[in-house]
């Protein structure tokens, strides 16, 4: 209005249609300047444009992502911005391997993000793994009670942990930003959406290990991906690459690493703006009805877990890695 004013005087053109919003707007806020003279609103115009950019220089000053995070993690970066929850794993020097305290900070996480006013909610790692999955060192905190106990806590836990990713009301995004390892590759059947970069791989290495599946994979691989290809995975280790998962279904797209983050956070952003109990409603219809079945699944699986633990297979492979024997 004020340029119009400054350059062509008081409102000159006849008024748009009712249907005409975007103009009808414009029209009254000029014809709203009556006979202003057409100095004062130059003049008004520059002040105007000065602010704005004056107030964009300061939201040039946004709060470093240190200042935005969430308390009370310690194994995670949590933060929301943009209707965007965002959990991210930390542990980046250790591969982002899941201790205990990061499964329950995770299901913490989880938690408080679908009860908050986010519309989407993201898990991603930080540094140049997304995940190397279960922490081994996790099965060296052996109880007084003994090594049974243990396997029955960690049959528990594992069973909570995946409980949540069924259970999760929003949709949830996976921006996998490097190679995948484990339960953090068979959990992403359970994701709504799944982002990778070129440099990610997703390898489940179980039968390596002395274990077997978890994270509902026994039944959401073959679903994807056909049982042959699944089984090849789940059953004898194959390591994917990013195209091959997308090939097989477990990713949505593939983005190349030099672009990934810029790429992918532009995406989600405009995701995030879409009516978010539309959103949370489709993911309903379309996962409600495997609800069910897939708690039947996580409660087998981890049953069967817990006894592969306390395998010889099992307890030699752990103690290759951890006495710097074996790497995948
Ligand atoms: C409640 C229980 C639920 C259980 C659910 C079950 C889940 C099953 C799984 O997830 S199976 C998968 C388990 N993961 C692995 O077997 C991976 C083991 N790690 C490796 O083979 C390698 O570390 C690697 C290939 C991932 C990376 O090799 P690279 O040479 O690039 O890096 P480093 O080995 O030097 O790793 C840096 C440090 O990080 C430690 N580390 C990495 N991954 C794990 C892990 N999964 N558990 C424990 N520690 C891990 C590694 O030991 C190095 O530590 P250091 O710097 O102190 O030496």
């Amino acid at each position: 209005a004020l340029f119009s004013h400054a350059t062509e005087g008081p409102c000159n053109t006849p008024k748009p249609g009712v249907f005409d919003l975007i103009n009808k707007a414009k029209w009254d806020a000029w014809n709203a300047l009556g006979s202003l003279p057409k100095e004062t609103a130059r003049q008004n115009y520059v002040d105007l444009v000065s602010g704005l950019s004056s107030s964009s220089d300061s939201s040039s000053q946004v709060k470093p992502e240190a200042d935005r995070k969430q308390p009370g993690y310690e194994t995670l970066v949590v933060t929301s911005e943009d209707s965007i929850t965002k959990i991210m794993m930390n542990r980046p020097a250790k591969k982002n391997a899941m201790t205990t305290q990061m499964y329950n900070e995770i299901m913490l996480a989880l938690k408080a993000a679908s009860k908050d006013d986010s519309a989407i909610t993201v898990l991603t790692g930080n540094g140049d793994y997304y995940s190397s999955g279960n922490d081994l060192s996790n099965f060296t905190d052996i109880p007084p009670e003994g090594i049974e106990e243990k396997a029955k806590s960690s049959a528990i836990l594992l069973r909570d942990f995946v409980d949540c990713f069924i259970d999760f009301p929003k949709p949830l995004i996976a921006v996998v930003n490097g190679p995948a390892v484990g339960i953090s590759v068979t959990i992403l059947g359970l994701f709504d959406t799944v982002y990778a970069s070129n440099r990610a791989t997703f390898h489940t290495p179980f039968s390596h290990l002395g274990q077997s599946p978890e994270g509902c994979s026994s039944y959401t691989f073959p679903k994807i991906m056909g049982p042959a290809k699944a089984a090849e995975m789940l059953i004898f280790g194959k390591k994917l690459t990013a195209a091959e998962a997308c090939a097989q279904g477990l990713v949505t797209e593939v983005f190349p690493d030099s672009t990934f983050q810029k790429e992918v956070w532009t995406r989600l952003k405009a995701y995030s703006k879409l009516p978010p109990n539309a959103m949370r409603i489709s993911k309903q219809v379309i996962r409600n009805r495997e609800k069910e079945k897939l708690h039947a699944i996580n409660a087998e699986e981890s049953r069967v877990l817990q006894e592969r633990w306390l395998s010889d297979e099992c307890t030699n492979a752990v103690m290759n890695f951890l006495t710097r024997k074996a790497k995948l």
